[in-house]
């Protein structure tokens, strides 16, 4: 089987070289994230990138309506935004939050995981893993302003922020829900969620599927900071101060002390955990437990 298409390689045949915001900003000189003025918006067709390179900072925001599920073209846009912002020395941090009213992410994308071949399957899980490890070690302090619900795989890429902020809207729920569907959380989602809030209270969000509103969320840990919702930016704002104000090699330094391990076993065996997603979301039983739950998904409509 045919595992590896390098994210790289994956970038440069599907995205179009940067652009400058298409869609209603087109063209716009809009006001940088922290305020100032005259630094024009940049991004991709799936992510909006506001900076603010006076105060060290963008805003990333994720646009992939109608509910950011994490497309193979959307993880690869999220990638290149954040190592667009790395490989600038003006960006210190990224805010991290969504365009879509009411969702911040609904996890990764059932459609890439279900009736597609096992080469497929591969590339996708690839820039999965490839999504997590970056934004895990990133060097830059980022931080999630949640404002929408947030499931699974969304749910990991908040918590592989430094901190997290979330709305406080009882419809706000975020978590790893994966058992819901019929399927496992890997490990390393797995870990990064103990990392997060410690082993018995991950061992039973994750056998139960468990999505915390804000309260709860912010109870046992799984975010930093619940705030009224029209006070998500700016809170994540004011917090980004106190880490911007570190010294950065001891920051970064520190971040990759207590990342890295976490980390390297995944890099560790990065094809087994591809083979073994291709071969689980492969069998029939997984696959059917997909569509039950994507035709649900569509039902609640009617
Ligand atoms: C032993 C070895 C183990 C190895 C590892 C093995 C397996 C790991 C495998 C996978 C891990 C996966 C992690 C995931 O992230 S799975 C995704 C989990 N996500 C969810 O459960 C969220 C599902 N969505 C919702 O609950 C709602 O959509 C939501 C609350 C987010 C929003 O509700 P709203 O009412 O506003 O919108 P909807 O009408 O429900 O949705 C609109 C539209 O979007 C489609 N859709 C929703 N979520 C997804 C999704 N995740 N992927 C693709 N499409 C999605 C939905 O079907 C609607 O479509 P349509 O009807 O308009 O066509």
């Amino acid at each position: 089987m045919a595992l590896a298409v390098g994210i790289r390689g994956l970038t440069r045949s599907l995205l179009r070289p940067w652009v400058r915001v298409p869609g209603p900003a087109r063209g716009r000189t809009e006001p940088a994230a922290g305020g100032g003025d005259g630094v024009r918006c940049f991004g991709s067709p799936r992510v909006l990138v506001e900076p603010d390179p006076a105060a060290g900072f963008a805003v990333m925001k994720m646009r992939n309506p109608p509910v950011n599920s994490l497309s193979l073209e959307f993880l690869t846009e999220l990638l290149i935004s954040l190592e667009k912002l790395e490989s600038d020395k003006a960006f210190h941090a990224i805010i991290l939050t969504s365009d879509c009213p009411g969702i911040f992410s609904a996890g990764l994308d059932l459609m890439e995981m279900c009736g597609r071949d096992p080469t497929h399957y591969a590339e996708y899980w690839k820039a999965v893993q490839e999504l997590w490890l970056r934004f895990y070690l990133s060097h830059l302090v980022v931080i999630s302003a949640i404002n929408g619900v947030n499931a699974a795989g969304g749910c990991l890429l908040a918590l592989s922020c430094d901190y997290r902020v979330l709305a406080d809207n009882p419809k706000y729920a975020m978590g790893l829900n994966e058992t819901l569907l019929g399927i496992i959380a890997p490990f390393w989602f797995k870990d990064t969620l103990v990392n997060t809030v410690g082993h018995r209270t991950a061992e039973r969000a994750l056998q139960l599927g468990l999505l915390f509103p804000p309260a709860e969320a912010l109870q046992v840990g799984m975010v930093d900071k619940v705030v009224p919702e029209d006070q998500v930016l700016s809170a994540a704002r004011s917090e980004l101060a106190q880490w911007l104000a570190i010294p950065g090699h001891a920051r970064q330094l520190t971040k990759s002390l207590m990342r890295k391990p976490t980390a390297d076993r995944l890099l560790k065996e990065r094809d087994a955990d591809i083979q073994n997603f291709v071969r689980f979301i492969s069998r029939d039983a997984i696959q059917k437990a997909l569509r039950v739950y994507l035709e649900k998904l569509k039902q609640k409509k009617t």
